[in-house]
């Protein structure tokens, strides 16, 4: 038997940084996210010898125990002390640090995947568990749909589908290491978007409430690293996009817009600048 599961991409609709804690390094996060119909592909197979084996179409990544999804599946024989084997194809289609959390999503498709091929019967609440060993957005990609994250990314509250439209990703052609950006945040002076009325708009499902309070507390430092992070931005709303913000620690920037001939003009312009433009839906 395989089982395939598809990977989406993460955008972080808002993204505050509430404090860094002082008994482990990691920050307080709060953040409204939500998955687009750009996705990776796993194919998960049963082989006869005891081993995870994972394969990918991205040379350059890793399919050792670095591999996000190796993690997952080890953590699982481990915790349930499975013997059996299994492979993993990774169909890479969302760009890699991105801060559009493909690794995280692959980690959580692996866990759906394995959960089914082994009927293993194991709860969502279970399954995040798990993921969270391997990254803060896996528990929130376990889940899927547009939700409210807390904690250092643990805490994951479903909320009604964002309202739909157009999002238009672009990917610079660098990478942004989310552990640098956040050691160098200064908490001092930072813009803290309005998580409360960001949320509140989704469970109204009032899309342009939602555009007027999309926000990321970590997108100065990225962009004092990497200015073009900002020049992608005032683009987009150049060319029509009713909110654009970059996702995660960047330095892909989205942007939204609802009618389709607008979401092309600012596609076309962007992809003049930038080579890895995509255009895509929202989850329902
Ligand atoms: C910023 C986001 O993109 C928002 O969606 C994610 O939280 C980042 O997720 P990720 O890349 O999977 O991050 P992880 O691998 O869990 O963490 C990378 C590093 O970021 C820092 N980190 C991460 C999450 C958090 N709440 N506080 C932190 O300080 C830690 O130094 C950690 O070692
Ligand atoms: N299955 C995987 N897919 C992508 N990257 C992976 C995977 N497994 C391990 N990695 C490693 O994880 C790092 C981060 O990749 P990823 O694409 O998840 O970052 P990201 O989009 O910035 O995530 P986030 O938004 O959660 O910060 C890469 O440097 C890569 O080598």
């Amino acid at each position: 038997m395989e089982i395939m599961e598809k990977a989406p991409a993460k955008i972080n609709l808002g993204l505050d940084v509430l404090k860094k804690r002082e008994e482990d390094g990691y920050h307080e996060l709060e953040m409204v996210m939500a998955s687009v119909d750009l996705a990776d592909k796993l194919l998960i197979k049963e082989i006869p010898q005891n081993q995870i084996v994972v394969r990918t179409n991205a040379t350059f990544l890793p399919v050792d125990e670095k591999n996000n999804v190796y993690q997952a599946l080890s953590l699982v024989k481990e915790k349930y002390g499975i013997t059996k084997g299994v492979s993993v194809d990774i169909k890479k289609n969302v760009p890699v640090a991105a801060g559009l959390g493909g690794g995280s999503s692959d980690a959580a498709a692996a866990l759906r995947g394995i959960n089914r091929l082994w009927k293993l019967g194991l709860t969502k609440k279970e399954l995040c568990e798990i993921g969270f060993e391997v990254g803060t957005d896996v528990p929130y990609c376990v889940h899927g749909t547009t939700a409210f994250v807390t904690g250092r990314g643990e805490f994951v509250e479903e909320l009604p589908p964002m309202p739909q439209c157009w999002v238009i990703l672009v990917k610079p052609q660098f990478s942004v290491s989310t552990k640098k950006i956040f050691a160098n945040l200064k908490m001092e002076g930072m813009e803290h978007p309005d998580i409360d009325k960001l949320r509140e708009s989704i469970v109204e499902q009032d899309y342009e409430k939602m555009v007027a309070y999309v926000g990321n507390a970590m997108e100065k430092a990225t962009m004092e690293r990497r200015p073009i992070v900002r020049d992608i931005k005032d683009r987009m709303i150049k060319y029509g996009a009713d909110a654009a913000l970059m996702s995660g620690s960047g330095p892909t920037v989205f942007g939204l817009c609802q009618n389709y001939s607008r979401a092309k003009r600012i596609y076309n312009g962007l992809r003049g600048f930038c080579k890895e433009v995509h255009i895509v839906r929202t989850i329902k």
